[in-house]
């Protein structure tokens, strides 16, 4: 009997085809009323570890449970959880709708479900077409139509962004949010940050099948300081200034502006005035996320640099046991945390205050 908690734990799970280690001692929770982002480059072993997660691919050590258990134990899973996986398939002959029926009278929901989960994803109007006809990213939609059939307390989406334009994206993100926002469990992977980076609140990046950083998305963010950039009418004197005030983490930039760091723009704006000295431009670098993301897969991900200001300053996480909350123990940031906006009209139940999600089974 599962637990009804919408958790997803993951501990020590590794997998191992023939020699080649696809994952390797991965650990991380995904808590319900949130949405975790399952980064990294191609190959890194996203997929291996959905699949072992959805009990598709054997584990070669470690576990992975949904409210508790093993995804073969929890009774009628298609109620539990719903999962799109990557090249999922539909008969090209079937419309939308037949196809919808098919599965849905495999997990013994009425018809009617059909019709419900064309609506949420933005297809009623496509419901009689016949499928191969459909764009990669109404496939997209209808994969996804199908994981809620069960009205699953837990999704797991593997690259569900593949073939969706930016406006599809867009929807994703509101759907997304609106589903962990009435409390559910959004479990998505990606191998671009930039795609997820607004929809998630937690982020476990992998690369060569390892964690490379397993938190709060913030606090990766939060993990580098910004630098205030000045042009000062007599820069020397500024510095002399920041020094008198403990700020000595100070460089010249090429083009002759002072970097500050461990100061805000407006704590270097007050000295420069105290001290007299004219400033003609203050601008604060914030950081680069997704600078942050080629570093830590770096080795893996061929992404050109754009910026070296990160890079120079070194401050990523370090790669290993992750910075974040330890295997089996929620994140330190409840849902709705920083960050965090909540859009609860985006997913409707498919009737609205009949089953309470303790009364799944
Ligand atoms: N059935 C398999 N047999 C042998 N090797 C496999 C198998 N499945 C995955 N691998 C290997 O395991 C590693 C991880 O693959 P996986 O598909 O999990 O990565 P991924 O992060 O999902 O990448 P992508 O985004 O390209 O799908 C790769 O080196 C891959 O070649």
């Amino acid at each position: 009997m599962h637990d009804r908690s919408g958790r997803i734990v993951v501990n020590n799970i590794s997998k191992t085809f023939g020699s080649i280690p696809a994952v390797q001692n991965l650990s991380f929770t995904v808590e319900p009323g949130s949405v975790t982002g399952f980064l990294g480059p191609n190959g890194a072993g996203k997929t291996t570890t959905l699949r072992m997660i959805l009990g598709l691919v054997n584990p070669t050590a470690g576990t992975a449970t949904i409210n508790g258990c093993r995804y073969h134990q929890l009774g009628n899973p298609g109620a539990v959880v719903g999962a799109v996986l990557e090249a999922q398939s539909f008969h090209a002959r079937r419309t939308a709708r037949d196809h919808l029926k098919v599965f849905a009278s495999a997990i013994g929901v009425s018809d009617q479900r059909a019709d419900e989960v064309l609506g949420l994803v933005g297809l009623t109007g496509a419901g009689d077409r016949n499928v191969g006809g459909f764009s990669l990213g109404m496939r997209q939609r209808l994969a996804l139509a199908t994981a809620l059939l069960g009205d699953p307390q837990v999704l797991v989406l593997d690259e569900p962004g593949n073939g969706l334009d930016p406006e599809g994206i867009a929807w994703l993100r509101q759907f997304l949010r609106g589903f962990a926002a009435q409390g559910r469990t959004v479990l998505v992977s990606s191998h671009l940050l930039a795609e997820v980076e607004q929809t998630i609140d937690q982020v476990v990046i992998i690369s060569r099948g390892q964690t490379m950083y397993y938190g709060m998305l913030d606090d990766l963010r939060n993990s580098q300081r910004s630098r205030v950039l000045v042009q000062a009418g007599d820069a020397q004197a500024l510095v002399t200034a920041l020094g008198e005030q403990q700020i000595t983490e100070v460089s010249t930039l090429q083009d002759g502006r002072i970097a500050v760091e461990g100061a805000t723009s407006k704590q270097v704006g007050d000295i420069a005035a105290q001290a007299g000295v004219a400033l003609y431009g203050v601008e604060e670098e914030r950081v680069d996320l997704e600078q942050l993301y080629f570093q830590l897969t770096s080795g893996q991900y061929a992404a050109p640099v754009q910026h070296q200001y990160s890079q120079a300053h070194g401050q990523v996480p370090p790669p290993g046991p992750p910075p974040g909350p330890p295997p089996g123990t929620p994140p330190g940031q409840p849902p709705g945390g920083p960050g965090y906006q909540q859009d609860p009209t985006a997913y409707q139940r498919p009737d609205q205050g009949r089953t309470p999600w303790g009364g799944q089974q």
